[in-house]
């Protein structure tokens, strides 16, 4: 095996294959034979049945980039989506065996896996244009056409508009005027947690954490305070909840999807897809006629739904002038407002509950953000954009957690022009994944990854991160795009509860986590335990 120099930092992580036999170590014909272009497209049944199964699975042995063998029709995908395994730690051990850059199939799709910083920096920040896009199970067209509208599954020129559209509504000015809004729902949180405290009824951290984003979510897009922590039955609480829910039926149609792209018309026919019809239906038609309500009304409120009415994208000239100037669709609203419902949920819940977890062990690291919360914001002052800002220590305790539990396990991204990472020559159509579990608890990149120490993130320290190794919210100009709001929701929830409540303890003992369905979760449900708060004596 050939150890090929790649870039000074990742020359000791990268393994890749001397040329195939009987080809050159350089020149154009080995460029060529290794822009091997495996059949990426949805290929018919009909036309291939003896070798469809195995017919991509030669790619990358063909490129020269190693990996673990395939298995026809599916590829790696038994490996990766075992529970007894699991991607982290199928990926870990292909790490070891293989280097930090190595190629698998998911189902019939060639994919590179990625954990070095170097080349992961290169492909979501300098050579962004070639990886702009997402890759998902059936090319993305099992989603529901209104969420291919959202910013999230959009690709191309038609992200490109969008994202430039719906960046406003996230700058510090928006927020500042949002705030107001998620305090509200901070309150009504921080009394739960105190009622629960004051009759010694344990709460489970998901669930509770899961009540408070969603009625931050209704508020910002539906104007609604649903209040779900005390009304567990209401329309839009059943349908969000069984919205954000990826069960085993839709993982079960996303494999056939995977391995039969043929089938991809009639599971659209029957409007199968990664999300419930019912559950996009419901939230359409509502947010359809407040839409309408709204533009009728001419009234203006305070929340998401208003800043993508407002929002307006100018395609720029040469000279710097305007070109056009255009406005979201009705549909395009509808879709952006459903995305955040489902988009904030699993990763703004998960991290507060992760959190939490974490305060319950580390009692010194409660008492420090406490502390800085009394300073900074008071004993019953409503938190301010600003002063949630100069929340330093808190925010490095939530980096801290995001890093060890980063809710969102894998970045996505799809080649869409033949290019080359180092030696690698990527032919469009090639999916990367980039594990963003894996990276951070890695111990070359974080020594003693497995411990809780929030300092990492703070003043000195937080220079030597890699911004490529610490990657809960993505990197590049793809990253999540909701993540100061994220901050926000989580420092203000913070605010209300630990002034309120202390975290005493938490089950289980050892948190274990699984990554079946691409998002972090407790094998066993995170309860919390807490007592009622005295401030004069913490
Ligand atoms: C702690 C909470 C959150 C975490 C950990 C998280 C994580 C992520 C990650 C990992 C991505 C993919 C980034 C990439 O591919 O590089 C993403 C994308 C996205 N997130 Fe978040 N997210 C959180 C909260 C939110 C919230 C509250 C919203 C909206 C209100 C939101 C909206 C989005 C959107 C719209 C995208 C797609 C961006 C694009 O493709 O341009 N997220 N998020």
């Amino acid at each position: 095996m050939k150890k090929i120099e790649y870039s000074q930092s990742t020359t000791r992580y990268l393994r890749l294959s001397g040329p195939p036999s009987g080809q050159g170590a350089g020149g154009g014909a080995r460029t060529r034979d290794r822009r091997v272009h495996a059949d990426l497209r949805a290929d018919s049944l009909v036309t291939v049945p003896p070798t469809y199964g195995i017919q991509t699975h030669k790619f990358w042995k063909k490129v020269g980039v190693h990996g673990p063998s395939p298995v026809p029709f599916f590829g790696n995908i038994p490996e990766l989506f075992d529970p007894a395994v699991g991607f982290r730690a199928a990926a870990r051990r292909w790490q070891e065996l293989y280097g930090r850059v190595f190629g698998i199939y998911f189902f019939r799709k060639p994919v590179l896996v990625v954990t070095d910083p170097e080349v992961i920096k290169q492909i979501l920040i300098k050579d962004f244009n070639v990886f702009v896009d997402r890759f998902f199970v059936g090319e993305g067209k099992l989603q529901n056409p209104l969420l291919r509208l959202t910013v999230f599954f959009a690709q191309g020129s038609t992200w490109r508009r969008l994202r430039k559209m719906m960046t406003p509504s996230f700058s510090g000015a928006k927020l500042r005027f949002l705030t107001s809004r998620v305090n509200k729902m901070a309150r009504q949180l921080g009394d739960y947690l105190h009622n629960a405290a004051v009759e010694g009824r344990p709460l489970e951290a998901k669930w509770v954490f899961g009540a408070y984003i969603l009625d931050i979510s209704a508020a910002m897009t539906f104007g609604l305070d649903l209040d779900s922590l005390n009304n567990l039955e209401g329309p839009f609480t059943q349908h969000a909840k069984s919205l954000v829910t990826i069960d085993r039926p839709i993982q079960i149609k996303l494999t056939l999807a995977g391995i039969f792209p043929a089938l991809l018309p009639i599971l659209q026919f029957f409007n199968i897809g990664y999300f419930k019809y019912s559950d996009v239906c419901f939230f359409r038609d509502n947010l359809k006629a407040l839409v309408r309500e709204r533009v009728k009304q001419g009234e203006s409120r305070d929340d998401f739904l208003q800043l993508f009415l407002e929002a307006e994208f100018k395609a720029t000239k040469e000279d710097g002038s305007y070109d056009c100037c255009s406005k979201l669709s009705e549909d395009e609203i509808v879709a952006q407002a459903l995305l955040f419902i489902i988009a904030g949920y699993d990763g703004s819940s998960g991290a507060l509950q992760y959190l939490y977890y974490q305060l319950a062990k580390h009692q010194d690291v409660q008492t420090k953000i406490l502390q800085e919360i009394l300073e900074e914001v008071g004993e019953d002052q409503e938190p301010t954009y600003e002063n949630c800002q100069n929340l330093s220590y808190t925010e490095a305790a939530i980096e801290e957690t995001l890093r060890m539990y980063p809710p969102v396990l894998l970045l996505l991204r799809n080649c869409t022009k033949d290019t080359t990472l180092g030696e690698i020559s990527v032919a469009s159509g090639t999916g990367v994944i980039i594990p963003a579990y894996n990276v951070g608890r890695d111990p070359e990149l974080f020594p003693n990854p497995d411990e809780f120490q929030p300092e990492r993130f703070l003043g000195k320290s937080r220079l030597t991160v890699n911004p490529a190794s610490f990657l809960p919210f993505g990197l590049g100009p793809r990253q999540c795009i909701g993540l100061r709001f994220a901050m926000l929701q989580i420092k203000v929830a913070l605010v209300y509860t630990l002034r309120s409540v202390a975290v005493v303890s938490a089950t289980p003992e050892v948190l274990e986590t699984e990554d079946f369905t691409g998002v972090l979760t407790p094998k066993v449900p995170i309860n919390l335990f807490l007592a009622p708060r005295d401030l004069e004596r913490y």
